[in-house]
């Protein structure tokens, strides 16, 4: 059974994939702001919120929505408020106002928390990545009574064909509790099955983690590939990308170790933590704890997050574990 859910969000993450893309081909000086917590936010992250807002509004009207982004910047700047406006109305092929586009875009302002049902919107996850011309995605979840049932991934540079970079590029990934994943690619209608991978020899296993060591230890994690005799090299890529590729099985370990004092927002990885499971892989912290998304805005109960394959999994934190003992780290 396809639920309505489902169809509306593939819906809207396509239809915000087809923004970021309109916007990385025209993005000029000055249409990124630099946020407090010196991450950058771009005209398209904004328009991508205020699209999947939008979508989601037009068949569930009284609808939740816990979103990275707030239009303060477009409060502040009447050249990118025109410009986030324009980009929404020309993909949407609508009239609305500024207002109305400012108001869209703050329905994310919900807390989010363990009762009722609400949407979790990353509009582009892995901005980093969108303005290198590398993984991004657009990332939207549902939540109910503070259980992820449905998430939906959007990856605008991601190879559709394992990593191959000659190939055709652009794909979604949906996941739907109890139902399985799948990958759509762009301009196709088909959804295809995915797994997770059936390695079960961690020597032949790859990893991927951030492209920021900022975001990930780097270090951290070449300590415990070594201890799971892990030779290839990691995968580093932006974004939730990460999980989609565990869960078609490119790889077999996702790693995330974050500074000390950094909490996971939800948005981070509502949508992508469920495909992987919805694919028969695991996912937890760096303790083992599954991720729980009834806290609010962030993950407030959990630190780092690993992804494996499931078979392997105990292998990996097994060296988790023993890396963190070795470095003097407190496993909770
Ligand atoms: N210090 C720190 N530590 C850990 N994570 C952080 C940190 N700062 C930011 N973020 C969040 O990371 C999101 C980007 O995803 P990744 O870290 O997986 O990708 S990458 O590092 O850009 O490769 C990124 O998502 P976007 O803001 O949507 O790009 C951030 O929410
Ligand atoms: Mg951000
Ligand atoms: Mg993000
Ligand atoms: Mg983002």
């Amino acid at each position: 059974m396809v639920s309505k859910e489902r169809e509306v969000a593939i819906e809207a993450v396509l239809k915000a994939c087809k923004v970021c893309q309109k916007v990385f081909n025209t993005l000029v000086k000055g249409e990124t702001v630099i946020k407090a917590d010196e991450s950058p936010v771009t005209i398209g992250d904004f328009a991508s919120q205020a699209i999947v807002s939008i979508t989601l509004k037009k068949y569930f009207p009284d609808f939740k929505l816990v979103g990275e982004e707030n239009s303060q910047a477009l409060k502040e700047s009447e050249s990118l408020r025109k410009r986030v406006t324009g980009l929404v109305n020309s993909t949407l092929e609508t009239n609305y106002s500024e207002e109305e586009i400012m108001k869209a875009i703050d329905r994310g302002t919900f807390e989010g928390g363990s009762t009722g049902n609400f949407w979790v919107i990353d509009p582009i996850d892995g901005t980093k990545g969108f303005l290198r011309g590398g993984q991004y995605a657009v990332c939207l979840g549902y939540t109910v009574n503070g259980e992820v049932t449905l998430g939906v991934l959007g990856c605008p540079n991601l190879p559709c064909n394992d990593m191959d970079e000659d190939g055709p590029k652009g794909c979604l990934f949906i996941g739907e509790k109890g139902y399985g994943a799948f990958q759509r690619n762009f301009g196709s209608e088909e959804d295809i099955p995915i797994h997770v991978s059936s390695i079960d020899d961690s020597a032949k296993a790859k990893f991927c983690e951030s492209f920021e060591a900022g975001h990930s230890s780097h270090k951290d994690s070449a300590e415990i590939a070594k201890l799971l005799n892990i030779s290839l090299p990691p995968i580093r890529i932006d974004s939730q990308c990460k999980y989609g590729i565990i869960a078609r099985g490119n790889a077999q370990v996702y790693l995330r170790f974050p500074r000390e004092g950094y909490i996971e927002n939800t948005w981070d990885h509502a949508a992508g933590s469920l495909i992987v499971k919805e694919a028969g892989g695991i996912v937890c912290d760096m303790f083992g704890k599954p991720l729980d998304f009834s806290q609010g805005r962030k993950l407030s109960n959990n630190k780092g997050v690993i992804a494996t394959n499931g078979i392997i999994h105990s292998q990996v934190m097994n060296a988790i574990k023993s890396v963190f003992k070795l470095n003097n780290v407190l496993l909770g």
